[in-house]
C-alpha cells in the first residue's frame, strides 16, 4: 500500500513568485519523513505539492519531477482528484465536518467516492479507520453524536480515521499538533509510529522535539535570504541530522540559534 516518493529538480510557484527552489529528495515507503525550517521557507507549499493540492491555487504551478513508485504524478494522464485520493492530508487546525455525526465524517471521502456501501461494510470501515487511529475505543458507544463534540485531540484523530478510511498510500500532516494540548500530541504521536507500519508519512513541524522523536528522516528547508525563494539545505536520516548535520545552518536551526 504505501508508497515511496522521489522528487527531483522541482521548483514551486505561486503565479510568477519562485516560493521553493530546486528540491531533490527520496521519501523512503513505510517511513515517517519530516520537514523543518524557519517560517515561509517552503514546508507547506513543497507538502501541498505532494498531492496536487498546490495547484488548487490560481497560477500556482511546479516545474520538474516528483516520482510516486516510478509513475509521474504531474503526467497529463494523471487524475488529481484520484492524486489527492491515494495521498491523504491532515491539517493544522482539526477539522471534522461540523454537522456530520463522528460515523458519517469517517466515512465522508468513501461516500465523496461515490459508490453505495451496504450498512456492514460501512460498519467495518468506520470501526476499521477509528481503531487504527486510536478512537475506537473513546467513541464506539457515541458514533451517531456530533464530530464537533469531541476533544481538540479526538477531533484530530477522527480526521486522521476520516484520512485513513479511504486507505491511501501517502498520508501527509501539515502540523497535525500545533493546536493541541501536550497529552494529545503524544496521543498523534503514538499514532504516526504504528501508522509508518502501513503508510508512507511525511508531517511539517515546527517542534524540533517532534522530528526527532517522530521521524526518521529529515529536511531541513531554509531562506537564502528575505525574498529569496526556499531550498532543502539537507535532508538526511533524522538521527544524523540531530547529532552530525553536514551543514552548519542546520545545527543552528536545530540549536534554535535561529528561526
Ligand atoms: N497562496 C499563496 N499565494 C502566494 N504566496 C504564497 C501562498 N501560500 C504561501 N505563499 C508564499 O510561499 C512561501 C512559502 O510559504 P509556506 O506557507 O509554504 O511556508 P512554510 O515554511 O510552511 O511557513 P510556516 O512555517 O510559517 O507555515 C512564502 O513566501 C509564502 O508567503
Amino acid at each position: 500500500m504505501a508508497k515511496s516518493i522521489d522528487v527531483s529538480d522541482l521548483n514551486i510557484y505561486y503565479g510568477d513568485f519562485l516560493a521553493v527552489e530546486g528540491v531533490n529528495m527520496t521519501i523512503k515507503a513505510r517511513s515517517v519523513t519530516a520537514f523543518i525550517g524557519p517560517s515561509g521557507c517552503g514546508k507547506s507549499t513543497m507538502l501541498r505539492s505532494l498531492n496536487r493540492m498546490h495547484e488548487v491555487i490560481p497560477g500556482a504551478r511546479v516545474e520538474g519531477k516528483i516520482m510516486v513508485d516510478g509513475q509521474s504524478l504531474y503526467d497529463a494522464s494523471i487524475d488529481p482528484v484520484a492524486v489527492r485520493r491515494e495521498i491523504g492530508m491532515v491539517f493544522q487546525r482539526p477539522n471534522p465536518f461540523p454537522t456530520m455525526s463522528i460515523y458519517d465524517n469517517v466515512l465522508a471521502g468513501n461516500r465523496l467516492n461515490a459508490k453505495k456501501m451496504k450498512k456492514s461494510e460501512a460498519d467495518t470501515i468506520v470501526e476499521r479507520s477509528l481503531s487504527a487511529a486510536n478512537l475506537w475505543a473513546e467513541v464506539k458507544d457515541r458514533l451517531n453524536k456530533p464530530g464537533m463534540g469531541l476533544s481538540g485531540g479526538q477531533q484530530q484523530r477522527l480526521c486522521i480515521a476520516r484520512a485513513i478510511a479511504v486507505e491511501p498510500q501517502v498520508l501527509l500532516m501539515d502540523e497535525p499538533c500545533s493546536a493541541l494540548d501536550p497529552i494529545s500530541t503524544s496521543a498523534i504521536e503514538d499514532l504516526i509510529h504504528e501508522l509508518k507500519t502501513d503508510y508512507t508519512i511525511v508531517i511539517v513541524t515546527h517542534n524540533m522535539q517532534q522530528a526527532a522523536r517522530v521521524s526518521d528522516d529529515t529536511g531541513f528547508f531554509n531562506l537564502k535570504a528575505t525574498g529569496e525563494p526556499g531550498h532543502l539545505v539537507e535532508f538526511n536520516p533524522t538521527k544524523k541530522m540531530f547529532t552530525q548535520p553536514d551543514q552548519e545552518s542546520t545545527e543552528a536551526y536545530i540549536s534554535g540559534r535561529f528561526g
